[in-house]
Parts: structure tokens; sequence; C-alpha cells
């Protein structure tokens, strides 16, 4: 809606426009509810008067520093705003407390260099131009001064800048309660150098992003009483497993993959590697490298942080094995077998390769073919050995190498947060996310479903902050707050997590039923929230579903939630890998714990991804809500700018604009 200001003919207003969103012009006629602009490329256009804004003309020709200071707080002055200081390459912008950050997809050193730390570190907040440090020196000087712990939350889409700012934050905070002089792998050093070990392991280069984190992460640095870091923990969120296996052309699978095939000659022949084009999980697309970016040159590079997190040389080693391995398990290949439903190994190539991945995982060559071609069927009466068709084993290999990688980049985390020692005794910390933006794609899968769960939830926290913010002016100020609107998407959370029978259970309950499909859970799902305000299903399928997210309605395909929601090791590859004559891989497949009593029910022993998701993030809630909260959004170019959905808050100045 417009903001309600008196437009007359000779207004100068904003009315959105189909190639620049929103374009600048003058009123020319009113007609009742219809106005008609001479816009700026002089066209003329007749829009709602509901649908038009008021065009500041006071405004500085730089722009301002500070949302807040805009006479009129709406979607095209502040994307105006941030475009006229972006062209002067003013990347970041204040929004009250908030810091917005464009990204200028240039390197630009003397932004973050030393002499840049030392100026912001203890000034004022708005006394310099904004930016980055300023906002992790309010969470430090609050943490010093007030006793409390922080957290920063970088938000944004995909490739809008959220890594690079968490990198800067770190550093910044690394720089005010770092040890100065501190000889050996200090905490800070290890937090800092944690970065290329998990990028290599976590990221891979997307359509949007050469370095796309495929996890979420939080990271706490913990202080002691003197202010110095003293301990950090790193948590990740839901690592992207189907990329190991699937990945669409101009992608690339995890970069260290390519490292490894970029290594120095002795452990290309070692891993009986070569060109990435040889291997399955890399061919399935076009791109091999990356501009500006030299694997054999990183390869080293993440060697040599791996040794300063504390990855010995050993680990090393049985690390890019199982890295290895995965790229050999990718190479064989199934044929149809002479009994029905049955299958061999298709040619000499992949016996080549079952052969080098038994190796490399020192297991059994024939123990791994057999986990990979039979599974074992016990009925009260008898143990059946029952074979795979070519397509059911191609399905359980992937599910190995996806299995194997996934508890390789846990094991990673957990060796890195071990290595870098967490503090008992810190009473304060600061915690950084960075983690996945709101995604809306063409076909949206459980993937989309647990990210946009994630950026619920955070949104609910920032509308909590902002209204208790609010409240604390309007009180501050004697006015009556009892009228100030709480914005809450409460509704869609309950959608999804509420138990019993929100989205996720739901789902548990289908995969928990052996003879449920993506079809049946659709139709509960439209059975159950047939009322639901938040739910929609489309008219023209009969197993996709909407949910009308707060940041506009997504289409997600239910095709493969119930096989992506399964936390499920088939009990031939953990007895296999369990079994490994290598304790490294051995070690990432524990022996699972015994059953004790004959009642425990399916119930208790089911694990889902998306419940554990669910877990992990009302830990991360809570965590945040122990915390004084201060938030940056990424925005990824000028252009996205115009698609930036932006809302107002209701009353209070200061945070005036909420921005997703
Ligand atoms: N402050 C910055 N200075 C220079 N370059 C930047 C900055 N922020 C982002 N970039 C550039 O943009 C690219 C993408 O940024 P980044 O990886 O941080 O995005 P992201 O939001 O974390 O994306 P994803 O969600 O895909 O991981 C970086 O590789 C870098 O080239």
């Amino acid at each position: 809606m417009g903001t309600p200001v008196n437009i007359i003919v000779g207004s100068h207003v904003w009315v959105e426009d189909p190639d620049e969103a929103w374009i600048d012009g003058q009123v020319s006629n009113i007609n009742g509810q219809e106005v008609e602009i001479q816009t700026r490329n002089d066209k003329t256009v007749v829009a709602k008067i509901s649908q038009i804004y008021p065009k500041d003309m006071e405004v500085s020709p730089g722009g301002v520093d500070d949302m807040t200071k805009l006479s009129y707080l709406h979607a095209p002055g502040v994307l105006q705003n941030l475009s006229t200081r972006y062209q002067l390459n003013e990347i970041y912008t204040y929004s009250g407390s908030i810091l917005i950050a464009v990204n200028p997809f240039q390197r630009l050193p003397h932004m973050y260099d030393d002499h840049m730390m030392e100026r912001y570190k203890g000034a004022p907040f708005g006394q310099l131009s904004p930016h980055v440090f300023a906002i992790a020196d309010v969470a430090f000087r609050e943490m010093i001064y007030e006793g409390k712990s922080n957290s920063i939350l970088v938000s944004g889409e995909s490739g809008a800048g959220k890594t690079e700012t968490t990198k800067m934050l770190m550093r910044y905070l690394a720089y005010l309660g770092g040890r100065k002089g501190t000889e050996g792998r200090t905490v800070e050093q290890q937090v800092l150098e944690s970065n290329p070990v998990l990028e290599a392991f976590g990221n891979a280069k997307t359509v949007r992003n050469n370095n796309s984190s495929r996890f979420g992460k939080f990271v706490e640095l913990q202080f002691d009483k003197h202010g110095k870091i003293s301990g950090a923990a790193i948590r990740t969120y839901l690592l992207e497993r189907s990329r190991v296996c699937q990945i669409s052309d101009t992608e690339r699978n995890y970069h260290c993959f390519y490292l490894l095939c970029a290594a120095p000659p002795e452990e290309i022949e070692k891993y009986k590697l070569g060109s990435p084009k040889t291997f399955r999980y890399l061919n399935q697309s076009n791109c091999y490298e990356l501009v500006g970016v030299s694997d054999a040159h990183d390869y080293l590079t993440t060697r040599r942080a791996m040794d300063i997190v504390g990855v010995s040389q050993q680990e090393q080693d049985a690390i890019f094995r199982v890295v290895a391995a995965i790229l050999h398990l990718g190479n064989i290949e199934f044929a149809k077998g002479i009994e029905i439903d049955s299958s061999i190994l298709k040619d000499d190539k992949s016996k080549f390769h079952l052969q080098t991945t038994a190796e490399l995982l020192m297991c059994d060559a024939v123990a791994l073919e057999d986990a990979l071609l039979k599974r074992v069927m016990i009925t009260p009466e008898e143990v059946i050995k029952r074979t795979l068709d070519p397509v059911g084993a191609t399905f359980s290999r992937d599910g190995l190498a996806k299995t194997m990688y996934s508890r390789l980049f846990d094991w990673l985390v957990d060796k890195i947060n071990v290595s870098i020692g967490q503090d008992p005794n810190s009473k304060s910390l600061i915690g950084v996310l960075d983690i996945y933006g709101f995604e809306s794609f063409k076909t949206n899968s459980f993937e989309q479903f647990c990210i946009n769960f994630t950026n619920e939830k955070l949104q609910q926290h920032f509308n909590q902050h902002v209204f208790k913010m609010e409240q604390e002016e309007y009180i501050e100020e004697e006015i009556d707050w009892s009228y100030i609107e709480f914005v809450d998407n409460q509704d869609v959370l309950d959608l999804i997590e509420k138990k019993p029978g929100g989205i996720i259970a739901l789902l548990d309950e289908a995969c928990m039923f052996p003879k449920s499909t993506h079809e049946t859970f659709s139709q509960k799902l439209y059975q159950t929230f047939k009322l639901h305000k938040r739910f929609i299903k489309p008219k023209l399928s009969l197993t996709d579903f909407t949910i009308a997210h707060y940041a506009g309605e997504v289409v997600y395909q239910s095709d493969q939630f119930l096989d992506k929601n399964k936390d499920y090791v088939v009990p031939e590859h953990q007895d296999l890998l369990c079994s490994s004559k290598c304790s490294f891989v051995a070690g990432l497949f524990p022996p699972l714990p015994q059953e004790t009593t004959k009642s425990s029910s399916k119930t208790s022993k089911f694990s889902s991804i998306g419940s554990r998701f669910k877990l992990q993030l009302q830990q991360l809630m809570e965590t945040l809500n122990s915390t004084e909260p201060h938030y940056i959004r990424c925005v990824s170019q000028i252009i996205s700018l115009n698609r930036l959905s932006l809302r107002m808050s209701t009353s209070c100045n200061n945070y005036a604009v909420v921005v997703f």
C-alpha cells in the first residue's frame, strides 16, 4: 500500500516498472483512484493511487547511510538509496541497528585491512560509515561491558555474500579477542583456518555462486573474563547430501574431489586417480575448473589448514582415501544378472573400480560387492539373501557414497571442535550464524523445505526481537504500547513442525509405514490441511503442495521427500565398513547400540533427517534466544535489490525496515 501522503498533479512518485522494478515520474492527471504518471523514460503509466509511492526530492544525491533517515520508508525509496550508495562503492548501509551489505563482487582490501580494524575498534556505533566491523564491535562491547552473550545473524540468498561477511566478522573478532604474540596454534587461528577445510568439503560451485556453502554454520566464540577468545565451537546444519552423486550441468561436486584430482603425482598414483572427467560423480556436468582458482594450489592450502586445525597426517591420508574411494565407487556400474531381479558388475572397468574402492576403504572386495548387490532378509523361519536389480544396486551404491561423505564431513567438524577445544568456564560468547537464505526454485524438494523452515524460525526470532525493541522504546517514552501489531508466523511453524500432526510428523509416519509412497503422503497432507490457510493444494498436481511462507508461496514436489527424510544406513553397508581394517573408516561407522529389549519398537528406533533437523533448530533457537542478536542482511547485486521484498514494521523508527 502506498504511503498516505497527499498526491496531487505534479507530485513526484515511484511506480512499478516491468524492467526496472520501480521507476520515478511525475503525476500528470488524477481520475478518482487512478493516477496517470509521466515516467523518467517518457512513458505514460496509469496506476492505482494505492500502488504509487511519493518520491523524496530532498534526499541527498549520495543517499543516506541509515534508512531511518529517509523521509519515506517504502520499498522503492529503500532500493533507490541502496542503489545510489552502491554506485558510489558504499556497500554497507544501516537500517537502524541492522546492517545491509550489498555484494561488491570485487576485492576491496582497503575496506578490511588492519588500519580499518583499528579505526572501528571501540568507535561508537554510527560514528563511522556503516561497516561489518561496526556490528562486530557493538557485539563485542556489549559482551564485555554488560556481560551478555551476543549473536550475529547473517542472512541473504545464495551468493549474497554471507560467508564472506562471516569471515570478516570472525577476523575482526579474532583481532579484538586474540592473544597477540602467542606462539603456536591459537584458538582464533584454528577457527579462521577451519574455513578452508570446511569450504573444501562443504562448498561447491552452483549456478549462483562458485563457492557456495552447501551447509549452514553457527560458530560460537567463547571468551574468558578478560575478553580473550578461550574456546570455540562450530555447529553445522544439513549438508546437501544429494550433490555427492548428482550434479547438474555448469555446477560442480564438492571442491575436495577436484582438489584431490589435482594433487601431486605421487598421490594421484596412490589413489589411482586421473582426470575428473573420468569419474561419474564429476562428469555429469561439463564444469571441471573454476575461473581464477587453482585446484592444485587449493589442495595444498587445504592440507596446510588441516595441519593447523589439528588433523594429523595419518588422518589426512585416510580422509583423502575415503574421498578417492567415493569417486571409484561412483564408477561401478551394474548389468542385469541371469536370475530375475539380480545384477552383476557390468564390465572389467567396474571390477577394477570395485577392487580399488575396497582397497582404499580397506575392506573385503567380495563383501563390498555383496553389500552393493544383495540384501539380507531375516524372517522368523530363515535368513534369505535377496538380490537387487541394476536400478536397486545403483541406488544402493549412491546411498553408500552419500552416507560415507556426510559421515566424513561430520567427522571433520567434530575433529575441528575437539582440537580447538571448548572453554567450560567461559561466561560469554559471540555466535555468528551463516545459514542458507529463503529458497524458491522451479522445483523445490525436501532440502528447500528444510531451508525455508529454518528461515521461518529465524523470521520469528527477528519478529520477536523487533517487537521487544519497540516495546522497550515505547515504555521509555511512556507511550501505551498495547496496540503495537505483532507480526507472527507461528501458524506456518505449526503447519511444519507441530507434534503430532505437522508436516514433519506426517512425513515421519509415512517413512515408517512400508507401503507409503509420495502419493499417499501427499493425500494425507491434503486431507489434514484442507482448511489450513497456509497450505494449498495446487490444482494441476496430485503430489505437489504449496506453503504460503512469510516471504512468499513455494510449491514443493513431494516425490523424493520420503527417501530424503530417511536417516537410514543399510545394515549391509554398516557391517562392511564397521569391519574395515582402517580404523578411520571403521570409526565413521561405529557399531550400532544393541537392542536391549525385544519391545524396542520401530518408533523408538526410527530416526529421520527432518526430525533431527527440527531438534537442531530448536537448540539453535534456544542458544540465539539467550543472546543479544544483531542482524546483517546480505544482498547479491543491484539487480536483486529490485526483487528484494521489504516489509515495514508498524511503528518504531529505529527498527522500521524489516528486510528479508
Ligand atoms: N565483502 C565482499 N568483498 C568482496 N567479494 C565479496 C564480498 N562478499 C561476497 N563477495 C563475492 O561474492 C561471492 C559469493 O559470496 P559468498 O560465498 O559469501 O555468498 P553466500 O551468501 O555465502 O552464498 P551461499 O549461500 O551460496 O554460500 C564470493 O565468492 C566473493 O567473490
